[in-house]
């Protein structure tokens, strides 16, 4: 289905938008004319509550060929492998990690080929996020999805997506990734291809930039990179399915046109985009490796000021230049919650064993840290000379609540039973 106007972007992050994709569609100095330009509907879409602060208050504007309640009831849909039961399996205290799941090997669309892998909350509390994989060979036919539990973070790793919402289209490959708002109406296009990579649905407060502190004004993540579609719509009628995900489950309606049927909107509450290559990296110049907070991309709060419901924090290419340093990531133990996954090269604290596709766990106070052989290599590098850390780009989810592994996940022949030996041969030096 071809959409109609809507190529490029606006830049900005949260900004008051406004797209068109016929001219004057927008209505001037108000938002619900009588009747809309057009014979359009007017429809407000909401993503924080109404009286929430100015500073966070999110929502939109839409001027659509029909309003979104026009669906027929939905009924439960069956998915094996997406949901958010975070409580099917103990949560353990052990390191985890995995192999990338396997591409599908029969016609997979990408809300066919969601598997949950951890998360923590809910969407019932309004907390904590999903973590699931998408593994997907074909575009959804004929189909559309919204999520009403949470925003999606889309990240891929392997293939390019087409993202046909309702307020315009987002194309993004490996190295970028996109916000889907919760709520918003969206199909996946595939244009080339096996795709797959990671999904956080985030049950609690919007995204943002992360404040800069000290830092200043500039860098991390700039919000002129951040890329928000151009208004575009399909005038189609059919027999459609539109998906929904509330309260964990999944549910589906008959729709007799697609709801991407948004000719112009409005509004700092809309889909945006990434590319990860931007992020304006900050790093030590003297000694000592820093927390990886410096390497936050987008945060959501929680109650709690400065201890997020979830960070999304990026590994991307670097120079190491701290003198008499131990380079790597260090030894640690963390009060909050660390799911990495790797979308290209080598990740700096593992010499082998994360590979792209993959993921890896250390939940609270989980003890981590670079591998045997990276400690070796790393404690008698040659710190006179800078290393260049390149071609690489690892992520991690990190959330102030445990995240639990599901059931499935547990039992996935893809869990590295023999993760934890990649620390046994660390060696004793001790010499008193
Ligand atoms: O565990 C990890 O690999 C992630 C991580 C990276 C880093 O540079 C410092 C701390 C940290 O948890
Ligand atoms: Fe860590």
């Amino acid at each position: 289905m071809a959409m109609i106007a809507g190529n490029g972007y606006q830049s900005g992050f949260g900004n008051e938008f406004a797209s068109e994709a016929i001219p004057g569609v927008l209505p001037v100095g108000q938002n619900s004319p009588q009747r809309v330009a057009h014979g359009l509907y007017a429809e407000q879409l909401s993503g924080t509550a109404f009286t929430a602060p100015r500073h966070v208050n999110r929502r939109s504007w839409l001027y659509r060929i029909r309003p979104a309640a026009v669906h027929e009831p939905f009924r439960p849909l069956a998915h094996a492998s997406f949901h958010n039961r975070f409580d099917e399996a103990p949560a353990t205290p052990n390191q985890l990690r995995w192999d990338p799941l396997p591409l599908p090997s029969v016609p997979t669309d990408f809300v066919d080929g969601l598997v949950t892998l951890a998360g923590n909350g809910g969407p019932a509390e309004q907390g904590g996020i999903g973590i699931h994989l998408y593994a997907a060979n074909r575009s959804m036919q004929g189909r559309f999805f919204y999520d009403a539990d949470g925003e999606l973070l889309i990240v891929p790793q392997q293939g390019r997506l087409r993202l046909a919402t309702e307020l315009g289209v987002i194309e993004i490959e490996p190295q970028e990734i996109a916000v889907i708002p919760r709520g918003v109406r969206f199909r996946v296009d595939i244009p080339d291809g096996d795709v797959r990579g990671y999904v956080c649905e985030n049950f609690g407060a919007l995204l943002r930039l992360p404040d800069l502190g000290p830092i200043g004004s500039n860098c991390l993540a700039n919000a002129r990179d951040f890329l928000t579609p151009q208004a575009a719509f399909e005038d189609v009628e059919g027999d459609f399915e539109l998906v929904a995900k509330f309260q964990g489950a999944l549910w589906s309606a008959k729709i007799g046109h697609s709801p991407l049927d948004v000719v112009g909107w409005h509004g700092n509450y809309a889909p945006y985009k990434y590319d990860l290559r931007r992020f304006n990296t900050i790093g030590s110049i003297s000694v000592d490796h820093p927390d990886p907070s410096i390497f936050t991309v987008l945060t959501s709060a929680s109650d709690t000021p400065g201890t997020a419901n979830v960070d999304f924090a990026i590994f991307p290419p670097r120079w190491l230049v701290a003198e008499h340093t131990f380079r790597p990531p260090w030894f640690h133990r963390n009060v909050a919650s660390e799911f990495m996954g790797l979308i290209t090269g080598v990740y700096d604290a593992k010499a082998e064993g994360f590979v792209p596709g993959g993921a890896s766990l250390h939940n609270c106070m989980s003890a981590h840290g670079p591998d045997a052989a990276t400690f070796e290599k790393a404690s008698r590098a040659d710190l006179s000379k800078p290393d260049v850390i390149g071609g690489t780009m690892a992520f991690m989810f990190e959330t102030r609540k445990v995240i639990r592994p599901t059931r499935q996940a547990l039992d996935a022949p893809q869990l590295q039973h023999d993760y934890h030996r990649c620390w046994q041969d660390i060696r004793k030096h001790f010499a008193p």
